[in-house]
């Protein structure tokens, strides 16, 4: 059987890796990309069967950058996954936490890891595109003063010592990663997710009446996520998850419903449901 390859943002080592091959086995071949737009492209262009992002993260939020990829682009979200972040201090063998001036490291890692780092007492941090990239500059870069933020994989792969584990500001640290596809894949029966995106007529209740579509059925909506309609100020994209799939009779009445009022519609994706694991 041909190995499949999945499209990811940074360098080897970084989490949305070892998302893939938590998600997929590690029989497959992974493709590193610059930039969240380049695996929206290598899975496009063929280059990749699937790709995977990051799309929330349980103490940083949003990726809204991946959010307006959705849109732009005309990929199908084929699955979820829950990775557990945990975050290594990463320095040169014989660095001392004491002696740190500066942490580099994805933003989103940055963010994780504030108040940690405060008790520390290092103050500056330089965001980097991605976590293991981080450790790679810093092993170009010969510097005891400075440390990545990345996983503990990271480090093995760039032979750089492990400074602290776990350092997250809290242990239920989650991020949601969405599997990327060329092609629909056939709705799940159950225990599904569904994701889609819509723009509303700017009126009084125009919000409650379109989430009643799924109150009213009793479906259980998981994330709503609002980002500006670009050329129209002041007008808002609203991205909504939902249990449900649209092979549910209940589903389809709901978006039908929907679409009577919503100027825009897409369905993202309809895909199996990963539950969030215990930290
Ligand atoms: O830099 C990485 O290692 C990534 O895979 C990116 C990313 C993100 O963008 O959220 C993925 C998981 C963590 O939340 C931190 C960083």
């Amino acid at each position: 059987m041909p190995v499949k390859t999945i499209a990811f943002q940074g360098e080897h080592g970084a989490f949305s890796e070892s998302a893939a091959l938590e998600y997929f086995g590690s029989h497959i071949q992974t493709l590193p990309c610059d930039t969240f737009e380049a695996v929206f492209e290598a899975v496009e262009q063929g280059k990749a069967e699937w790709g995977i992002i990051p799309i929330e993260n349980s103490l940083a939020g949003s990726v809204h950058q991946n959010y307006d990829l959705l849109l732009s682009h005309a990929l199908h979200i084929a699955g979820e996954y829950y990775l557990r972040i945990r975050h290594c201090l990463i320095g040169w063998p014989g660095a001392k936490i004491e002696n740190l001036q500066k942490v580099i490291s994805h933003p989103q890692a940055l963010a994780q890891c504030r108040e940690t780092l405060q008790r520390m007492g290092i103050s500056r941090t330089e965001p980097v595109y991605d976590t293991a990239g981080a450790v790679r500059l810093l092993r170009e870069h010969p510097d005891p003063t400075v440390a990545a933020i990345a996983s503990r994989r990271a480090a093995e792969v760039y032979q750089m010592s492990i400074l602290a584990e776990g350092i997250e500001d809290h242990a239920a640290n989650f991020t949601r990663f969405l599997i990327l596809s060329r092609e629909a894949v056939a709705p799940p029966p159950s225990q599904s997710k569904t994701s889609i995106v819509f723009t509303l007529n700017n009126r009084p209740g125009a919000l409650f009446r379109a989430l009643s579509v799924f109150a009213l059925r009793e479906i259980d909506l998981a994330k709503i996520e609002s980002r500006p309609l670009v050329g129209k100020p002041g007008e808002y994209l609203f991205y909504v998850d939902f249990f449900g799939s649209l092979a549910d009779q209940v589903v389809h009445r709901a978006l039908e419903n929907l679409k009577e009022f919503a100027p825009m519609l897409r369905i993202l994706g309809c895909y199996p449901f990963h539950p969030l694991p215990s930290s």
